[in-house]
């Protein structure tokens, strides 16, 4: 059984008079373990995708079904158990707290769950051991993108989901961060789900679902997925 299974996933939301269909009819599996790209041009549907995985939105209709359990069905309480205890988010304008340190950034979210990683032993990890004492406004683009990752690596959830982790940053330092989201697939055995509309990033997948007009309008296994430093835009 995949570790995901959406079915049959819509989500329409009114405005007014009108109504706007921002999934419809989706259907996907995830494997656990594995690093998928949801691919697609702004507006296709894609953040509605992975709001709803997250627990940060409900479908209108479908299921989603996680390790077995639909979501779907889940009260507030237990949404908020599930956003916190299993799931990582990395959102591209990082959304660190500005007047807690990097070290603080990362034992906030530690501090609300029970089985969390050493924050410190995280921070070092993702190369970030010599900055734990500075503040965000401190830090390049690309080493706050690093405690964003730290802060959700450190929950130690088994998905991680993370919306254009390099829309804010340049070439060399959007590498870095990719290269960290998949060692966190490859070595550490996360589910990893990556949001983008830049189809080279895609090639370091294992699977590229394509979204388009609110549908899903591909699924591509790659058996040998690029890896990161072999891949430039
Ligand atoms: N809360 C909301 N209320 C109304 N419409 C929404 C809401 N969230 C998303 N939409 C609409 O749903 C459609 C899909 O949006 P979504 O953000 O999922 O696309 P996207 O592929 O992530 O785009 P982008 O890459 O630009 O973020 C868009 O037309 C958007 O305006």
């Amino acid at each position: 059984m995949a570790y995901i299974d959406v079915q049959n996933e819509s989500k329409k939301y009114r405005m007014g008079d009108t109504e706007i269909i921002a999934n419809d009819n989706i259907s996907f599996q995830i494997e656990s373990g594995s690093l998928t790209v949801i691919l697609g041009p702004s507006g296709a549907g894609k953040s509605t995708v992975l709001n709803i995985l997250g627990g940060m939105d409900s479908p209108t209709s479908g299921k989603i079904l996680i390790d077995g359990t639909d979501i779907a069905q889940f009260n507030e309480r237990q949404l908020t158990q599930y956003r916190r205890n299993d799931v990582g988010f990395i959102f591209q304008f990082y959304n660190l707290i500005p007047n807690l340190s990097t070290r603080e950034n990362v034992e906030l979210a530690t501090s609300i769950i029970q089985d969390g990683l050493d924050p410190v032993r995280v921070l070092k990890e993702v190369g970030l051991g010599n900055r734990l004492d500075n503040f965000p406004s401190q830090l390049s683009g690309g080493e706050q993108q690093r405690v964003a990752i730290a802060r959700a690596l450190a929950k130690n959830p088994k998905l991680l989901l993370c919306d254009e982790p390099t829309g804010a940053l340049d070439y060399t330092t959007g590498k870095q961060v990719l290269q960290l989201l998949s060692q966190a697939s490859r070595t550490f055995h996360k589910t990893v789900i990556i949001i983008t509309h830049n189809s080279e990033i895609a090639k370091m997948a294992d699977r590229i679902i394509h979204i388009n007009d609110a549908k899903v309008r591909s699924v591509v296994d790659q058996v040998k997925p690029t890896p990161v430093a072999e891949i430039s835009w």
